[in-house]
């Protein structure tokens, strides 16, 4: 269906239509004819050949009604409703108040135009390309009309899906404005892997119904909170964020470490040595990196915990006050510098949200013709902490308050980096007490992943302990049931059990090699081996990732935190200082290792030689003080355009490791300057600079080790067996799980003794507070569900002798009963 008008009164109306209408209504103005208002879905046959009409604009009918829910079958569309449309504009009635007015009270009584589908359509298309049918819990989500909702979501039970299909039906359904929708979620790259599902089932959808082809989901703001509070505030142009540098955690580390760690150890040392616990140890003797270490995580605590500081600053201990104090410097610093870390962009985001910017954004934009905020979705919603829970409520501020929260309380594992979560366990008291509304709740219980025996065991597993059972920990939940109708030939629970650590390591290795022997399994990263710490040390993996090597068979372990040792990282930091400082003085060992390294690479490769010596002839013969004309990046890339470099960036593993050690030189640059100066005494850069360079970078290594990158895209690269850390699992899936180091002490960590201690000092005060032993048990706890809800097919407990005997008391990984229980429901294999 086409509607036009004639003439400049018409014209003047087609002002009041929505940005995109007018727009056509400029392009066709110098035309023989006047304005076409082509107006898409329900005002024309999804047949209408719209693309063959270059320079046509077109709206839909729900963006006349702001995404009212519209729906009708075509012969009320083109036999009522258009036709009063129609009469509506031709009688001079084209305000658009007045057409909406029209929709919104007869489309109720038709059930709508159809420029939309039906909730049934869009899970008929689901279902097509999913090759399963929604079950009626997740398609209660899909469905929920208005209002906050909570899905409470168990391992395996297809809640990204479910998410993605609620998304949808917003989109194509209730015909909301994508710009009108927040998606968000914890990583990166769990938003893109959010975002391709739902453009893979848009593209399908655009298919089938035609009419949906006008939705746009690259408009969608679908991100991290992170990544969407930069986007939007540099959208807005926030004043207090204009030329403001947002520093990553490396750059925010190394921040720290130039301009606030020396004044705290020297004037507040009270904090180094109250909050020492935060280090692992008590003795004095911290270095700087140590003080960064402690730092970034009070700092942290204090923004995203929303502590109030004139409470901490009025404390009587000293240790709080000085604690203030450093807080306030380093505020200070980072304005000064104008940078910013994600702490602060998480409150600054929440202030921009107050401001008269802010309400633009949430209440709609007229001007930019940005639509209010209608819908916020948040996946993995376990893992928010305070500040962001507070930006979700005053996203889904104005009524009818759509925020629907998805996660799971009992995979909650990222306390250490600031999550908390008490914001999903109290999240319906928190919409009581905000908006006086008790947001509708559905509990996902059906599990598409694993054996209907792994699935009980670690259902009983969380519920064996007493302290699982106290208020405030976790959401009430009915038992899960498997749904895969898995059924191995194979024990689905079984447990290998050597002398010793050695023992064990050897049976693992032999019992993995049979497996795929025996054609029980294709490929060996169909399972995994989950461990607390991937480090290849004798305390963590050494032992099973040895004994996999000596069995032959491949590791990718890329979280051994054995960065700095890969060769390729070592010949490029020590071809650079040698460089930097010719004559090799005033040198740590460290460093004296990398140039060690460097000399056999320099010598076997002559064009690299001959740039390394033209370099340090060019800083030898410059003036003391002089700039040199390469800065230190521009050295770092010259060096990685000679071979043996240029070739390692043709394998992907080295090339990432090349990638990742520039992004860090690019961090340090950024912190400690790029430029190069000629030294005034020594025929070498500036001995300041390069002992910054040598100290920082060497010291960020040790502290913080570093892991390789991975491939995103693959989990393990096929033909290796994966060697994971529980945390780096989450959201995977394997066949054959083998999980080891099972039983190790829970004594609280930094985290738990930081929360039960600072919790005095928060705007908002916790619902329920737990002692730090108890909030260490509730995460080791936790970490060991979301390990063994990670099997499909297979659980296997790694276990020495000792444990076993031991384990009466060591409940923490077998759960309430110890290691008795733990031997009724598993095999010994
Ligand atoms: N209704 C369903 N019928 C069959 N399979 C389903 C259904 N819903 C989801 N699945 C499948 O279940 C598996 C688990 O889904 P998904 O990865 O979304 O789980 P999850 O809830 O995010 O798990 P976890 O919390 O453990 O990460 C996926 O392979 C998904 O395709």
């Amino acid at each position: 269906m086409l509607l036009w008008t004639r003439g400049a009164r018409k014209r003047r109306r087609a002002r009041n239509f929505p940005p995109d209408l007018q727009e056509g209504v400029q392009k066709r103005k110098g035309h023989a004819r006047d304005p076409f208002f082509v107006f898409s879905g329900g005002f024309c046959s999804p047949a209408f050949p719209r693309r063959d009409l270059p320079g046509f604009s077109f709206g839909t009918a729900s963006q006349l009604c702001q995404g009212g829910v519209l729906e009708s079958d075509g012969r009320t569309r083109d036999r009522i409703i258009i036709p009063v449309v129609f009469w509506l504009l031709v009688a001079g009635t084209t305000r658009l108040s007045e057409v909406r007015k029209f929709l919104s009270t007869f489309g109720s009584v038709f059930r709508g135009v159809a420029m939309t589908i039906s909730v049934e359509e869009l899970c008929m298309v689901l279902e097509e390309r999913n090759g399963f049918p929604l079950n009626d819990r997740q398609r209660e989500v899909v469905a929920h009309g208005s209002g906050p909702l909570l899905v409470v979501a168990g391992p395996g039970t297809g809640k990204t899906e479910t998410l993605v299909a609620r998304c949808l039906k917003l989109l194509c359904c209730d015909r909301v404005d994508p710009r009108a929708i927040i998606v968000t979620t914890f990583t990166e790259k769990a938003a893109r892997n959010l975002e391709q599902r739902i453009a893979g089932h848009m593209t399908s959808l655009q298919e089938r119904f035609p009419c949906l082809s006008d939705i746009n989901i690259n408009r969608l703001r679908i991100g991290t909170l992170h990544s969407l509070a930069n986007d939007i505030l540099q959208e807005y142009r926030y004043l207090p964020y204009r030329n403001v540098r947002l520093l990553d955690e490396v750059e925010a580390r190394m921040f720290i470490r130039r301009h606030i760690a020396y004044e705290v150890r020297t004037n507040w040392h009270e904090i180094i040595s109250h909050f020492s616990y935060l280090l692992g140890h008590t003795a004095g003797g911290f270095s700087l990196w140590d003080v960064v270490r402690m730092l970034e995580k009070l700092f942290n605590w204090i923004v995203e915990y929303r502590v109030d500081l004139h409470r901490l600053q009025g404390a009587p201990e000293g240790a709080y006050r000085q604690l203030a104090e450093a807080y306030s410097f380093y505020r200070d610093r980072l304005e000064e510098q104008g940078c910013c870390d994600f702490a602060h962009l998480q409150q600054l985001f929440l202030e921009f949200l107050d401001s008269p910017q802010g309400q633009l954004f949430l209440g709609g934009n007229s001007q930019t013709g940005d639509p209010p905020i209608a819908c916020v979705l948040v996946d993995e919603y376990q893992d928010t902490n305070p500040i962001q829970e507070e930006i979700y409520f005053r996203l889904a501020s104005a009524e009818p308050h759509n925020l629907t929260v998805v996660g799971d309380d009992d995979q909650a594992i990222y306390r250490f980096r600031g999550s908390t979560v008490e914001c999903m366990v109290r999240f319906s008291q928190r919409c009581e007490n905000r908006w006086n509304v008790r947001p509708h709740e559905v509990r996902l219980q059906e599990n598409y992943r694993s054996d209907q025996r792994i699935v009980e065991w670690y259902g009983w597993y969380i519920q064996s302990f007493n302290l699982m059972q106290q208020q405030g920990v976790r959401l009430w939940k009915p038992m899960m049931v498997s749904r895969q109708g898995i059924r191995g030939s194979y024990p689905a629970l079984g447990f290998l059990e050597g002398r010793n650590i050695n023992d064990l390591a050897q049976q693992f290795a032999t019992f993995v090699r049979s497996l795929r022997d025996q054609g029980t399994i294709e490929d060996y990263s169909q399972c995994v081996l989950l461990l607390r710490s991937t480090k290849e040390a004798s305390r963590a993996a050494g032992p099973f990732v040895s004994a996999l090597r000596d069995e032959g068979i491949p590791v990718y372990n890329p979280r051994s935190k054995a960065y700095s040792k890969q060769p390729e990282v070592r010949e490029v930091l020590g071809v650079l200082v040698t460089i930097l400082n010719p004559d090799g003085t005033d040198l740590p060992d460290h460093v004296r290792d990398w140039i060690q390294e460097a000399s056999r690479v320099i010598d076997a490769y002559p064009d690299l030689r001959g740039y390394v010596e033209r370099s340090r002839e060019r800083i030898r013969s410059a003036e003391g003080g002089e700039i040199l004309a390469e800065d230190f990046l521009e050295v770092v890339y010259r060096i990685l355009s000679f071979p043996p470099f240029l070739g390692y960036r043709q394998d992907p593993v080295r090339d990432y490791r090349l990638s990742k050690l520039t992004r860090l030189f690019e961090s340090f640059g950024s912190i400690c300057g790029r430029r190069l100066e000629r030294d005034r005494s020594q025929p070498s850069v500036s001995g300041s600079w390069l002992r910054s360079f040598c100290e920082v970078l060497g010291g960020y290594f040790e502290t913080y080790g570093v892991d390789d990158d991975e491939d995103e895209e693959v989990v393990c690269p096929r033909g290796s067996f994966p060697v994971m850390t529980i945390h780096q699992a989450k959201g995977l899936e394997f066949d054959f799980v083998f999980v080891g180091r099972l039983g190790s002490a829970c004594a609280p960590r930094g985290e738990h003794r930081l929360e039960a201690e600072m919790a005095q000092f928060r705007r908002e005060p916790p619902m329920f507070a737990f002692r730090p032993e108890e909030l260490a048990l509730q995460d080791d706890v936790r970490l060991y569900y979301v390990a063994y809800s990670r099997a499909k097919y297979a659980l296997i407990l790694l276990v020495t002798k000792d444990q076993l005997r031991r384990s009466a008391s060591e409940t923490v990984s077998f759960g309430g009963e110890g290691g008795v229980g733990m031997r009724r429901r598993f095999q010994k294999l």
